[in-house]
């Protein structure tokens, strides 16, 4: 059965959208979402069309409500500038696609994509783009988690295997080596399975994706035929990692979404920002420290706007390398400009001698001139992203070089405790109240 809400505003004559709702037919209930040149008070419009009519400051709580309430179906927006920008269109749109409902307007029509449940209990990492820290996160996550549970991460990926691949971290020992035997079969030996199980040590099952919407789903994937691997294994905690600003179709029991304090602003408040944010328990908002104290506060407020209930941690990343860099004279290889100083210091910090950087990691045609030019040096000490197995790892090897990879570990700087929201949020999914 279809239930319809329609949007309404004041710029029309109630007259005019009573003509509108009969047209439409099956009409539940009404959101007036303000503007008053036509109408003399909301009473009138009520009156007119004798359906409830739902009204309030935050249209979004209203909108909800009266979804809710009447067990609505799709949303028809009657409504039009001046009184709704294209933000609010955009935050109802978000508001739909949470819930499920159809929202439709003149020229436009979102549909939401079923979210199905998980087999077990689950938390979603989801990013508002490439390169917020995702995956640097979703590895915390699962190693924070390991304390009180046995995790299973799956990842989705552009350059992700075609069938869904298991790598058994857990017990499995990734080496260069091995990456680049897999890099000279045509892999992507740096995709996100083998990067988490590489850093986490956990088990890990990849997929692959391609082309992404703009609310976050992805054209294709192969997560189904993951999900239904996961429910045969002895994992108890299923951790879905999202791919740039796409996410598994999965209605997880915990959403943790990571924004970086460099996104754009708009990005967050506006188009289908406000859908990732709201998904959210708890968010993360990466590169702190290098966007400035002022930049990530800012951010900060956008995301407590947008989801007064979702907890908010401000961190940078520290490298952490997984192997001993102490007394060696190093290359840092990295995917990000901002992230070399940082790194640099941590790694000195660490005892190492940084004698050369490549900020060109996904950049391979600058990534082999800067390759040859390094000289002097015992180890390469690069992020499991991008060009890391293919040109990094397999030139360090014919030159004879350690290859240390290392993962960006998130550390707060608001003085709160993403480790401790992490296990809360863990627990609360592994008690069963999600
Ligand atoms: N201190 C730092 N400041 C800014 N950026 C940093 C810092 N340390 C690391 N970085 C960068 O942060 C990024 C984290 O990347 P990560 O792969 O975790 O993101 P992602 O959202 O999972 O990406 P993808 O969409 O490819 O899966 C890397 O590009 C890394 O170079
Ligand atoms: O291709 C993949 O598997 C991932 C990771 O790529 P790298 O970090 O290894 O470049 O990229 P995504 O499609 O999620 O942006």
């Amino acid at each position: 059965m279809v239930g319809k809400l329609v949007l309404i505003d004041g710029e029309h004559y109630p007259d005019v959208t009573a003509w509108a709702v009969e047209r439409l037919g099956d009409v539940c209930c009404a959101v007036f979402l303000g503007g008053g040149e036509k109408i003399g008070d909301i009473g009138e419009v009520e009156r007119r069309l004798q359906i409830p009519v739902y009204r309030g400051d935050d249209y979004i709580s209203a909108l909800e409500k009266a979804i809710v309430e009447n067990g609505v179906t799709e949303v028809i927006d009657l409504s039009d500038e001046p009184v709704v920008d294209y933000e609010m269109r955009f935050r109802v749109a978000s508001l739909c696609l949470r819930l499920g409902v159809a929202y439709r307007g003149a020229d436009f029509l979102f549909t939401p994509r079923e979210m199905k449940r998980p087999p077990k209990p689950s938390i979603a990492v989801i990013g508002t783009g490439k390169r917020v820290g995702k995956t640097a996160v979703g590895g915390f996550v699962a190693r924070t988690l390991k304390e009180i549970s046995r995790p299973l991460i799956i990842t989705m990926g552009r350059g992700g295997p075609e069938r869904p691949e298991v790598v058994d971290g857990e017990s499995f020992e990734l080496t260069p080596e091995f990456l680049a035997g897999l890099a000279r079969q045509g892999r992507h030996a740096a995709s996100d399975h083998f990067e988490d199980a590489l850093t986490s040590r956990v088990t890990t099952i990849g997929c692959r994706r391609c082309g992404g919407g703009m609310a976050g789903f992805s054209f294709f994937d192969v997560v189904d035929e993951a999900v239904e691997m996961a429910k045969t294994m002895p994992h108890d905690l299923l951790i879905f990692e999202g791919s740039g600003a796409s996410f598994p179709a999965y209605r997880a029991g915990a959403y943790i979404t990571v924004t970086s304090a460099l996104q754009r602003e708009e990005y967050l408040r506006g188009y289908f920002g406000p859908f990732r944010l709201s998904l959210a328990d708890l968010v993360v908002v990466t590169m702190a420290e290098v966007a400035g104290r002022e930049r990530a506060e800012r951010v900060a407020k956008i995301v407590r706007e947008v989801n007064p209930g979702a907890d908010v941690h401000l961190v940078t990343f520290r490298p952490r390398p997984l192997g001993d860099v102490s007394g060696k004279r190093v290359a840092l290889v990295m995917t990000n400009e901002l992230g070399i100083e940082p790194a640099r210091r941590h790694l000195e910090s660490l005892g190492a001698e940084v004698l050369h950087v490549s900020p060109n990691l996904s950049r391979r045609n600058l990534l082999r001139g800067d390759l040859a030019s390094f000289r002097g040096v015992d180890a390469v000490v690069v992020e499991l992203k991008a060009a890391a197995v293919d040109v990094v790892t397999l030139w360090a090897l014919e030159n004879g070089l350690e290859v240390i990879y290392f993962d960006n570990e998130p550390v707060n700087v608001d003085g709160k405790s993403l480790r401790e929201a992490v296990l809360a949020l863990g627990r609360s999914v592994l008690g069963g109240g999600r």
